[in-house]
């Protein structure tokens, strides 16, 4: 676990601590008494066979989901009691597989609408263009790789671009804690390779969990793996400790 020091007083506590997490839908259990704890600067990897659960975890954290009992503390604060937007505003993104960014609007004006003092005070998309939006919208442009294409609409940038560009839009918020599922699935060998940099890089400072199927990946970008099997954890360390387990080879890595 990383040491931080916060206000001079050492600290070694998780960003998030998830502890005896459980949801039932219709008595099955999708995840079942989890614990999971994640520190700050970390990339952590979960991977798991179709089923496994492990999109059922990012929705119980940011909020899509209710749990049936147990507790997400991210920080100080429970995310079990939370509402969705309040969890966002709490500090965790999560970007889901299919990017949500809108076609018609320039990379510029998708990141824009993303700065959560526009969208509170004015609403989506008429507020004002103050220094310190256009500062953070190119701030995060070049994390993405996307300065020299600031305002292009949206929907002539490439698959693996449009990704980035979501990400961008969650990095608006500045999170803490961010979440990705699948965010390589489609990308070309050298998008690829951007993403495992730009996330090594986005981890610094804060918590990001990955969900990842592509072994290649999860290797080039894990610090720590989470195996899941059938809601509970069934290996979890190094890429190698997990990827020499019999357990996982059998019910995932062997098939
Ligand atoms: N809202 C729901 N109602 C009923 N069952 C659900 C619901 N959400 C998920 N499940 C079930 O919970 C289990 C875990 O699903 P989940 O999508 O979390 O798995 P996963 O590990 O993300 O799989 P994949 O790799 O295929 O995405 C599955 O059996 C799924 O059918």
């Amino acid at each position: 676990m990383n040491e931080h020091a916060i206000g001079g007083i050492t600290s070694n506590r998780p960003v998030l601590a998830i502890e005896g997490l459980t949801v039932s839908f219709d008595g099955f259990k999708a995840v079942d008494n989890l614990n999971l704890y994640v520190d700050r600067n970390e990339v952590r990897v979960v991977i798991g066979p179709n089923g496994a659960g492990k999109t059922t975890v990012l929705d119980l954290i940011c909020g899509k989901t209710a749990a049936t009992s147990g507790s997400i503390q991210f920080k100080d604060i429970e995310l079990t009691k939370m509402k969705e937007h309040e969890i966002v505003r709490a500090g965790v993104g999560r970007k889901f597989q299919t990017p949500s960014i809108y076609e018609s609007l320039t990379v510029f004006e998708n990141l824009e609408m993303s700065f959560p003092r526009g969208r509170k005070v004015f609403g989506a998309l008429t507020f004002e263009r103050t220094a310190d939006v256009v500062e953070r919208v190119e701030r995060v442009a070049a994390e993405i790789f996307l300065s020299e294409l600031l305002h292009q609409q949206a929907d002539l940038l490439s698959h693996g671009q449009k990704q980035w560009l979501e990400i961008g839009m969650l990095l608006m918020q500045e999170p803490e804690l961010l979440m990705l599922d699948e965010p390589v699935a489609g990308m070309s060998v050298s998008e690829r390779e951007k993403t495992a940099e730009l996330l090594g890089r986005i981890s610094q400072g804060r918590s990001v969990v990955v969900i990842e199927h592509d072994m290649e990946f999860v290797k080039s970008i894990a610090h720590k793996v989470t195996v899941l099997h059938q809601g509970k954890i069934l290996a979890e360390g190094s890429m190698e400790s997990v990827q020499a387990n019999p357990k996982v080879i059998e019910v995932y890595l062997g098939h």
